[in-house]
């Protein structure tokens, strides 16, 4: 992954230069500085789909941010994330899901990758298209929003544990998803347990899940939910409830890994602030 920072003026700001051994959050944060300290210029950022962004009025100066978004590596696990699925959605962040056993032994479970799609995430411009990067990456209404939102996104769970069954990705869910069920329905009543059994449900005893396979939870134009794991197809229920409730899990308010709700957080922020 390459990146490339050039200015022909010496009072020009200068931009941190990315290597590939940063971190993921390190290089989002150095992807965000880029961005802020330009559009605190009042210069305007013009970017093609291979972030290559340029500041564009003046023509003097050049910005390239290749790979704008995240590394592609989950560095605990060392999972490699593909930058983009489902047509177009992009990569915003990386992270890893760990649990105790036995409240002894802490285990990564799985790594995942939390996508969007760039034309879905204009949606928020209206509300917040004034609103600077700084603002943005930690306002928690701008993650409320993103959560409430029609924004087509995918998350993909890599699995890295060898020993997980069915049933305990079932519990998990029950787990994980019922309490943001409950939580949420507080404000929009629905049959929460109705919908939870409808969801876990759809992973049945017969499903093999070996280290390396993907389940892929994506929420699809009008609030559908769509699950496959190894790209078959699971089902689909249409929930706007259940949507929030999954990606909640990732970004939301008390995520399964703080690091990659920044960075996901940073990264929808940039992606909003880019013109295209
Ligand atoms: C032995 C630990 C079991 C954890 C299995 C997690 C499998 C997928 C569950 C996804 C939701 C979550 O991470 O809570």
């Amino acid at each position: 992954m390459s990146s490339s920072l050039g200015f022909p003026f010496s009072h020009f700001p200068r931009f941190p230069n990315f290597s590939s051994s940063r971190t993921s959050s390190s290089r989002s944060l150095a992807t965000a500085a880029a961005l802020a300290s330009a559009s605190a210029l009042g210069l305007s950022l013009v970017a093609n789909s291979k972030f290559q962004t340029n500041i564009s009025p003046l023509g003097w100066a050049s910005l390239s941010l290749a790979n704008a978004s995240c590394s592609p590596v989950e560095s605990r696990t060392g999972e490699v994330f593909p930058e983009e699925v489902d047509g177009g959605r992009r990569l915003l962040g990386v992270g890893v899901r760990r649990t105790n056993v036995l409240g002894l032994k802490s285990i990564d479970v799985y790594a995942f990758g939390v996508y969007a799609d760039d034309s879905d995430i204009k949606k928020l411009n209206e509300k917040y298209g004034t609103a600077s990067l700084s603002e943005l990456k930690d306002k928690k209404e701008f993650i409320a929003d993103a959560l409430e939102s029609d924004i087509r996104m995918t998350v993909r769970l890599q699995i890295v544990y060898g020993r997980l069954s069915i049933r305990s990705v079932r519990n998990a869910f029950a787990k994980s998803v019922g309490t943001r069920l409950q939580k949420f329905s507080a404000s929009e009543p629905s049959d929460t347990d109705e919908l939870l059994q409808k969801f876990v449900s759809l992973f049945r005893d017969d499903q093999k899940l070996p280290k390396g396979s993907v389940i892929e939870l994506s929420r699809e134009e009008g609030y559908v939910l769509r699950t496959r794991i190894d790209g078959e197809e699971l089902g689909q229920i249409q929930s706007k409830l259940l949507c929030k409730s999954i990606l909640d899990l990732y970004f939301g308010e008390d995520p399964l890994d703080k690091n990659a709700k920044q960075e996901i957080q940073l990264n929808l922020a940039g992606r909003l602030k880019i013109r295209y």
